[in-house]
């Protein structure tokens, strides 16, 4: 449904975007990780029609993203990452506005907006002016937007950015929604817990590259062979941690306040010999966890070493 082929952006003389191909199938949720900066919103912006490409081609639902805009516009619903409402203007007004913009006729229009609205849980702030919405609303209002005509595709950069706890959970069972309607959704963020469980596949970028991309399941397995083990220590956290360090299979180490995420590169006999040494060794520890790689340590040991 989406394809990028060897697409790439230079803004003067910086490279923006390397090289980038992309596939995403009909039905996918797509989530677009990367640190700031990163190149998400230039390959969006390009997808959506707003900027050329420097290299490379895209399609969208068929459709030529430089031969054919008018028709990739057609199919996508596009939230910006600085989306604006127009002020001034009363709900249900913005919303007839992108309705005309897409030419849906007058008879279409309302049931479309109170379908929209109610989808969007936002059928009680119909006649509300949209300066007068909270941030979350705001940010609900806008993605009622991208869906009035009814598009396959949702390109979605950032959605949840800024949002408190409760409205991103809000997001994430809207997108899960969406998913079920049978919309393709590219959505981007840098908080990769954000979208951990809502997406069916993802890609990670940085400094413009693509570093991987695949079905979550897959991109989890190709790491798997890197174990995470989680200690929270209650006694002799220094000789603990000396024995991590002087481990060889240790890949990283990270130190939180409350206890050490360990990365090995290791099977079960190194994780039991571990688990042996510290505690032959007087170490005191509350939990040892041998737990799967989260999404967070997927970018963490897909970027490591690969982009200097
Ligand atoms: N119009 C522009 N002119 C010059 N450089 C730009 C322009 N737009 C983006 N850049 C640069 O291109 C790089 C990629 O920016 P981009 O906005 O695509 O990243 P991003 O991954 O979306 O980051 P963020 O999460 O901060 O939005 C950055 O270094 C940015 O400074």
């Amino acid at each position: 449904m989406i394809s990028l082929s060897g697409f790439g952006k230079d803004y003067g003389d910086f490279m923006a975007v390397d090289s980038i191909d992309l596939q995403i199938d009909a039905g996918e949720t797509f989530g677009f990780i990367g640190p700031n900066g990163a190149g998400k919103s230039t390959t969006i912006r390009f997808l959506a029609t707003l900027l050329r490409a420097s290299r490379g081609r895209g399609e969208v639902a068929g459709c030529d993203v430089m031969g054919d805009p008018v028709g990739v516009r057609q199919a996508i619903g596009y939230m910006p990452d600085n989306f604006g409402v127009y002020d001034g203007m009363r709900v249900w007004e913005f919303l007839d506005f992108f309705a005309v913009a897409y030419r849906i006729g007058r008879t279409d229009r309302k049931q479309i907006i109170d379908n929209v609205l109610e989808l969007l849980d936002l059928s009680h702030k119909r006649d509300d002016f949209v300066n007068g919405l909270s941030r979350g609303m705001k940010q609900r209002l806008c993605l009622a937007k991208t869906l009035v005509h009814d598009p396959p595709v949702l390109i979605l950069d950032e959605p949840a950015s800024g949002l408190d706890p409760r409205a991103r959970i809000e997001v994430k069972a809207l997108l899960k929604e969406l998913r079920k309607m049978g919309k393709t959704i590219l959505i981007s963020s840098h908080i990769l817990t954000e979208l951990a469980d809502c997406c069916t596949s993802i890609g990670i970028i940085e400094r413009g590259q693509l570093l991987m991309s695949g079905p979550i399941g897959s991109v989890y397995r190709q790491i798997r062979r890197n174990r995470f083990v989680e200690i929270q220590f209650l006694a002799n956290e220094e000789a603990g941690l000396s024995i991590l360090r002087s481990c060889p299979e240790l890949r990283s180490l990270e130190q939180e306040p409350s206890r050490v995420v360990a990365e090995l590169e290791a099977d079960d006999e190194v994780i039991a010999g571990l688990m042996e040494q510290l505690i032959r060794e007087g170490v005191r520890m509350r939990s040892f966890n041998d737990r799967d790689p989260t999404l967070e340590d997927v970018f963490m040991t897909v970027t490591k070493g690969l982009v200097t």
